[in-house]
């Protein structure tokens, strides 16, 4: 009996160790199937998440997830990971190289659409904070992708602004260009104008040249720029020819005038070898009458024959004195008409000449002279810095030159124009050289920058005369279109004080020192306390 109730107890508990067994083998499967479901989840969303990168690997993706579709069995599986392991780590190294070369792809193309001209500062800013973006280390697709796309946008923008540019210079649109997008040709067409306000042309051409830079001044399409060039080049090219003309009517009247005293000088010539050959053969008679007369004397034995031969050689030698009286008075007519000729001649060549001369001077002052503001321009203060240079070399006398620069004058330009931008020159070129001495040189170096020269004078010394100058400007009191404005320089100045200090490397500090100038807000005087 015992022993019965324990087989059945023994029994019962194997049963429940069985179903317990049996349940958490069912967990366990549960559990399992669980994770086989969300790993095949993942493994479908990865495998769609990388399906267009690699089709090896697209296909072992495929059929692992077919795989882990059924009940996998994990045995069979396994190889399928590997290849797909060993594919995802080619895969790895093949995205790297990708990203490197996006990224150089990225800079190279942003960098030359930055050497491009004629992009709008908009475009120029998007552009420098797309490049710094894009430099770095290499991150990820996510952050080229969309820099490669803003790049591509930005190409897009560029080529569109440049047919249009191209379109309104093909069908000659006649609306005047003033927009942004035209930058390089305002650029053009400002140089353009600075650079006629400089040279002083002759003639015919001047009024000619002046009337295209206020055209130009007015605004132009590109085409009518191309065309304003071309006028230009034409005008210039007639000046030259001008130029030539004169030069060689001066040379062929020189010429002529030549030719006609060497003709007066050989015809004298010719006539005084005759008259002299006249002369002789008067002279000769003369002293035949006279020995005749010598002899008859000799010989006479009466008085009465005497005195008849006497009268006879005294009236041949009367006669040959009459002669020659006559011949030495034409002569001297003669010489005395020739020598009016050649005087006259000569007057007219010299009158010719100082014509000539006094143009040349003139061409000579205008080259060294700045057509707008009537200073001396660039090629001048090159031409005396060198004398004073040399002086400073060879006496050691003082020498110190200044550099001023309009503050903000492109302003003036854009809100009132350049003819007032051209008036402001004018009036301040003409304050700078009024407010400092007359054995200061003062010129116009171009665009709106100023020099001096301070010949015998130390850095210490100009610092009053530059600052008297500075505030002189400032009270100028400008108006332009109804508003009153000041208008302020800045100054850097530098002495020549060692050995080794050449005209550039002083021109250069006294560069650096306006720099400083503007650095420290305008209106100052900076001098260049380097030594
Ligand atoms: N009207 C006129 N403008 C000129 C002439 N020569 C140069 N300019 C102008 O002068 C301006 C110089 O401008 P920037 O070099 O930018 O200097 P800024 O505006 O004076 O500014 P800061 O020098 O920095 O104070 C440009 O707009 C030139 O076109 C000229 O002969 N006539």
């Amino acid at each position: 009996m015992n022993n019965s109730r324990t087989a059945t107890e023994q029994l019962d508990k194997l049963g429940k160790r069985l179903q317990e067994v049996i349940e958490s083998r069912k967990t366990l499967e549960n559990h399992y199937e669980r994770d086989v479901t969300t790993l095949s989840h993942f493994i479908s969303r990865l495998s769609a998440a990388c399906r267009g990168m690699d089709d090896e690997l697209d296909h072992r993706l495929n059929k692992l997830r077919a795989e882990l579709q059924k009940k996998p069995d994990i045995e069979l599986v396994t190889p399928l990971f590997d290849e797909i392991s060993l594919l995802l780590q080619q895969q790895g190294f093949k995205l790297q190289q990708q990203l490197r070369s996006t990224q150089e792809g990225v800079l190279s193309a942003g960098t030359s659409l930055q050497k491009l001209k004629g992009l709008t500062k908009e475009q120029r800013d998007e552009l420098r904070a797309l490049v710094s973006g894009a430099d770095g280390p290499s991150a990820s697709l996510n952050k080229y992708l969309p820099l490669l796309l803003q790049l591509l946008g930005l190409y897009e923008r560029v080529v569109q602004t440049g047919n249009a540019a191209k379109n309104s210079a093909g069908e000659a649109i006649t609306a005047k260009t003033t927009s942004g997008n035209t930058a390089d040709l305002d650029e053009t067409r400002e140089e353009l104008i600075n650079l006629l306000s400089v040279v002083d042309f002759n003639g015919t051409a001047a009024n000619a040249i002046q009337a295209v830079r206020q055209q130009l001044i007015t605004g132009c399409t590109q085409r009518e720029l191309l065309n304003y060039c071309m006028q230009i080049i034409r005008l210039i090219v007639k000046s030259i020819s001008e130029e030539r003309k004169s030069a060689q009517s001066f040379l062929a009247e020189l010429n002529d005038a030549l030719g006609s005293v060497h003709k007066v000088i050989s015809e004298s010539l010719t006539e005084n070898n005759s008259a002299n050959l006249a002369k002789n053969k008067v002279t000769a008679s003369l002293q035949q009458s006279v020995s005749k007369l010598s002899m008859s004397v000799e010989k006479a034995s009466h008085i009465d024959q005497l005195k008849t031969e006497v009268k006879h050689h005294v009236g041949e030698i009367l006669l040959a004195i009459e002669k020659r009286q006559k011949m030495d008075t034409d002569e001297h007519l003669k010489l005395e008409t020739n020598l009016k000729e050649l005087q006259s001649r000569l007057h007219e060549m010299e009158k010719e000449a100082a014509s000539y001369k006094k143009k040349l001077a003139e061409q000579k002052f205008k080259s060294l002279q700045d057509a707008l503001t009537r200073l001396p321009n660039r090629t001048a203060f090159e031409e005396r810095l060198e004398l004073e240079y040399k002086r400073w070399q060879r006496y050691g006398t003082e020498l110190t030159i200044a550099v001023a620069d309009i503050d903000h004058f492109k302003r003036i330009n854009d809100n009132y124009g350049h003819i007032a931008g051209d008036k402001t020159l004018q009036v301040i070129a003409n304050m700078l050289q009024k407010a400092l001495r007359d054995t200061d040189f003062v010129c116009r170096f171009g665009g709106e920058e100023f020099v001096i020269i301070f010949p015998q004078t130390t850095l210490s010394q100009v610092q009053e005369p530059l600052e008297i100058a500075r505030k002189k400007i400032k009270q100028i009191p400008f108006k332009f279109r109804n508003e009153d404005i000041s208008i302020s320089i800045s100054i850097g100045a530098a002495g020549f004080t060692q050995k080794s200090d050449t005209t550039l490397s002083v021109f250069e500090r006294a560069d650096r020192a306006l720099y400083k100038a503007k650095e420290q807000g305008r209106d100052v005087v900076v001098l260049d306390e380097q030594r």
